[in-house]
């Protein structure tokens, strides 16, 4: 419980002293607009509970009703407001952590643990072995300021990467590189899950201008109604669409099947994959070797981009996965970068903070975000193999919508959570504002919103934070990036866990192998049974006993049912409620088949 409050607490932890570079023509800023509003929820999470979900998490951390920290006297309440207010000139980015209830004292006790954690990150940045459970480097920080890599040989790959990424964006936007069957490339189709694709995702919905020189579409999934929907919504357009495969490992089973759906859907188009025949290209962003860039490389793919070992998936957005989808649609990557690197250095020089952002563009930054948090902190063992389920749970779309869904329960329900309000100062582009009532504009109601939210939650002791920047540009994008990667490293070092791995990820993925391995076993079994004459149907009991797995017969009858809905000659005559009666067998006897 006490570790759960001191997740909660945590992002406070990180302004271990009051900052002096408030900034009070903040406070008068004549219109300011408003943010959306996401969550963090500070938890342990129980061994047995099953992940938490947006709509699902359990009720075992309850904050204390009124934090020892809260100040209610409004004029106390303003002091402490211009007292910890965090501005960040440069950036035109602020951090507001009044409305938390942390207090002096709080600072005191954390100073010990604040400095191991900001030592830690001096010795991440120089290329520590900062992921031990797989030995690897931890460099992120590098990719903005590639000087900051421990060898020179790292500095020149990720310069020259980035170069490579100008230069082929730049080509292909101006149409030197371009479709065999056209002028110009109009599409990308992005085929990558979790850290190959959040990233670009949220910087698409962020930044990418309303009309891009390139839109862009993602495949996330291995759902296929999912991937038809998305090349449908292509159309024609897939002639001059060029496909970005993303997979750090390359091995992803989600990515390789929708690399594999949507070179058929080219194939059917009467159009080659491959960039020597006719129309779009494969663009392979992965490490060098594995069994993608080599079929990249094989095959002729259009180019090949490394994914460096020691750069994680979720916190690649400033390498080649997040770049080259960026600068493909026209935003200006050097000003993402710069607003990271911006932020790293004041996160090394001044310690920070951590939060959330958002506008209707900032949308996706909760998904995004939730990967990083999640994937990163909800560990169930510490670096010395304490067993500790550490967490913070992330939800969260955009305010005001949110006002109309959840709210409710923040204010008056359980209450284990924080806020973080993004706010974004700037409405709309200059002169294209409008009063739509007198003396107020639509960007004044969402403004409203946002500290009527902020203000309610808090009257009920519930606390928030609140960033702010000017506007939604990649510069601000970049830092908001960079921001979050850093609290998470710094957050782990105080909670003692390795942050950039993912033990508990492969779990699913290797019982999700091992249902597909039983699916053929059964499939064996049945094609056996069902070749003979006269065919002889099986119960499901039959069939388990068959596939030497009576313990799982309800995974057999899951799959049965399964191809039985997509027409995979399954046939199972019995009453359908009534699994125990089916008689199953397949419509069609392959007796070369080998399952
Ligand atoms: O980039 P890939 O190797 O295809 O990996 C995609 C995703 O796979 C796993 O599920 C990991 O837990 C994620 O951290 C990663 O982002």
């Amino acid at each position: 419980m006490a570790s759960s409050i001191s997740s909660g607490l945590s992002l406070k932890l990180l302004t271990p002293h009051r900052l002096t570079h408030h900034n009070p023509s903040l406070v008068s800023s004549p219109s300011p607009s408003i943010g959306a509003a996401a969550h963090f929820r500070p938890q342990r999470v129980a061994r047995e509970v099953p992940p938490t979900t947006l709509s699902s998490y359990s009720n075992d951390v309850v904050l204390p009703s009124k934090p020892a920290g809260l100040e209610k006297d409004p004029r106390e309440l303003w002091k402490r407001y211009v007292d910890w207010l965090y501005q960040h000139k440069e950036l035109g980015l602020y951090l507001d952590v009044s409305r938390v209830g942390f207090t002096d004292q709080f600072f005191q006790e954390m100073e010990l643990r604040l400095q191991k954690a900001f030592k830690d990150m001096v010795e991440l940045e120089k290329g520590a072995i900062a992921n031990p459970d797989e030995g690897r480097m931890v460099g992120h920080y590098w990719l903005r300021n590639p000087k900051l890599a421990p060898k020179a040989f790292l500095t020149q790959q990720i310069e020259k990467t980035l170069d490579r990424i100008c230069e082929f964006a730049e080509q292909v936007i101006s149409g030197k590189i371009s479709p065999p069957q056209g002028v110009k490339f109009t599409h990308i189709l992005s085929i990558g899950i979790g850290g190959s694709a959040l990233g670009p995702q949220f910087v698409a919905e962020a930044l990418a201008p309303d009309n891009p020189p390139l839109k862009i579409r993602f495949i996330n999934n291995t759902d296929p109604a999912g991937i038809d929907h998305q090349i449908a919504q292509l159309g024609s357009e897939l002639a001059s669409t060029l496909v970005i495969v993303v997979s750090k490992s390359g091995g992803t089973p989600e990515t390789r099947n929708g690399l594999l759906e949507v070179q058929k859907a080219f194939r059917e188009a009467g159009l080659d994959f491959a960039k020597q025949v006719l129309v779009s290209d494969g663009v392979a962003i992965t490490q060098e070797n594995s069994l993608l860039d080599n079929t990249a490389r094989i095959e002729g793919w259009l180019a090949r981009f490394p994914m460096f070992d020691w750069v994680g998936g979720r916190t690649s957005e400033m390498s080649a996965v997040g770049l080259l989808a960026a600068a493909l649609q026209g935003i200006d990557i050097k000003e993402m970068l710069d607003g990271a690197a911006l932020m790293d250095e004041a996160n090394r020089t001044t310690q920070d903070m951590v939060v959330l952002p958002y506008k209707d563009s900032l949308l996706l930054f909760s998904r995004y975000l939730q990967q990083l948090v999640m994937e990163s902190l909800g560990k169930e063992f510490d670096l010395d193999g304490n067993r500790v389920n550490q967490g913070i749970s992330v939800y969260g779309n955009k305010g005001s919508t949110d006002q109309h869904a959840y709210i409710q329960q923040l204010r008056d329900g359980i209450h284990n959570f924080f806020v973080t309000f993004i706010e974004v100062l700037r409405d709309r582009p200059p002169g294209h504002d409008w009063e739509l009532e007198p003396g107020v504009t639509c960007g004044d109601y969402l403004f409203g919103f946002l500290h009527g939210t902020r203000s309610a939650l808090y009257a009920n002791n519930r606390e928030s934070i609140t960033v702010t920047v000017q506007e939604v540009t990649p510069r601000s994008v970049g830092a908001l990036v960079a921001l979050y990667e850093r609290a998470v490293g710094i957050y782990a070092s105080l909670v003692n866990i390795n942050a950039y791995h993912q033990p508990g990820v492969e779990a699913g993925k290797k019982a999700a192998g091992e249902v597909l391995a039983l699916q053929k076993r059964v499939l064996a079994v049945l094609n056996e049974a069902s070749c003979k004459e006269p065919v002889e149907p099986l119960t499901l009991e039959e069939i388990a006993e068959r596939c030497h797995a009576p313990e799982e017969i309800e995974m057999i009858y899951k799959i049965i049912a399964h191809m039985a809905a997509n027409d995979r000659a399954v046939i199972a005559e019995g009453s359908c409620g009534s699994p125990r009666s089916f008689k199953i067998f397949l419509g069609e006897c392959n007796v070369d088949e080998m399952y």
